[in-house]
């Protein structure tokens, strides 16, 4: 390893990386992505015990997101739990599916945490595809508070793998999948994510 240059990890892009392209169809900046699926821990609108995590399209491939830290997410005393911040983080550069109109799944993720955050937190979030390899998609994200312009809190650089929508079909337990099937606003949900729906 040369002394100017890091060493070569997994969160690394390789030399021949390429920019991460902006699907045509993509949501235009500014509007709600959605949740991808109602019962997401992250993102789910019906789901009781999640994080209900909003994410917004922004410019390229970038999204925003905001998340409210609440009693229930507490690690410490009156502060967030750090495994629920890398959750919320997990959850926004996932949304960057959306607007490559890709599916992928977490591979790797590695989390800084920089400031504690306070539970009544309004932690923003935000997150960018940096580099595409094959199926692997290198994205980072940061949460920051006191502001969309406030100091960062947690950060992540993570390595997300596409996949077919079959990768759930053929690993999620079989009542969900056959709800989830059997939901055509799921169906369409998951669609969204595809290159050729
Ligand atoms: C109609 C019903 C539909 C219902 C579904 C509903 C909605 C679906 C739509 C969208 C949902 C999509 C995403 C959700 C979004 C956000 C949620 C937050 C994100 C998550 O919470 S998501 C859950 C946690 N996540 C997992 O549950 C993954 C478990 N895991 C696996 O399922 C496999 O492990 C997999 C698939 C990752 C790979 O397996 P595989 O066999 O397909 O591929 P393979 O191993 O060949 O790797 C290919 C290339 O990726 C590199 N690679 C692999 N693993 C790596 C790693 N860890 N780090 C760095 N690089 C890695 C290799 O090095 C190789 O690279 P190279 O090509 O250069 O050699």
């Amino acid at each position: 390893m040369s002394a100017d240059r890091p060493a070569r990890t997994s969160l690394t892009p390789p030399d021949d990386a390429v920019t991460p392209v902006r699907h045509p169809d993509a949501p235009a900046p500014g509007e709600v992505l959605g949740s991808h699926y109602d019962q997401c821990f992250g993102c789910g609108e019906k789901q009781p015990h999640g994080l209900h995590l909003e994410a917004r399209a922004g410019e390229g491939v970038t999204v925003t997101a905001e998340f409210t830290v609440k009693p229930a997410h507490q690690g410490a005393p009156g502060l967030a739990h750090g495994g629920v911040l890398t959750t919320a983080l997990d959850e926004t550069l996932g949304s960057l599916n959306w607007l490559m109109h890709v599916i992928s799944v977490t591979g790797r993720l590695e989390a800084d945490f920089v400031r504690p955050v306070p539970v009544d937190t309004v932690l923003h979030l935000d997150a960018r595809a940096t580099a595409r390899h094959g199926r692997k998609i290198y994205c980072t994200a940061t949460g920051r508070i006191g502001g969309a312009d406030g100091p960062v809190a947690v950060r992540a650089d993570a390595v997300f793998i596409e996949v077919k929508v079959e990768h759930f079909v053929d690993h999620g337990r079989e009542a969900e999948i056959q709800a989830a099937m059997a939901d055509p606003d799921q169906v369409r949900r998951a669609r969204a994510f595809e290159v050729n729906p």
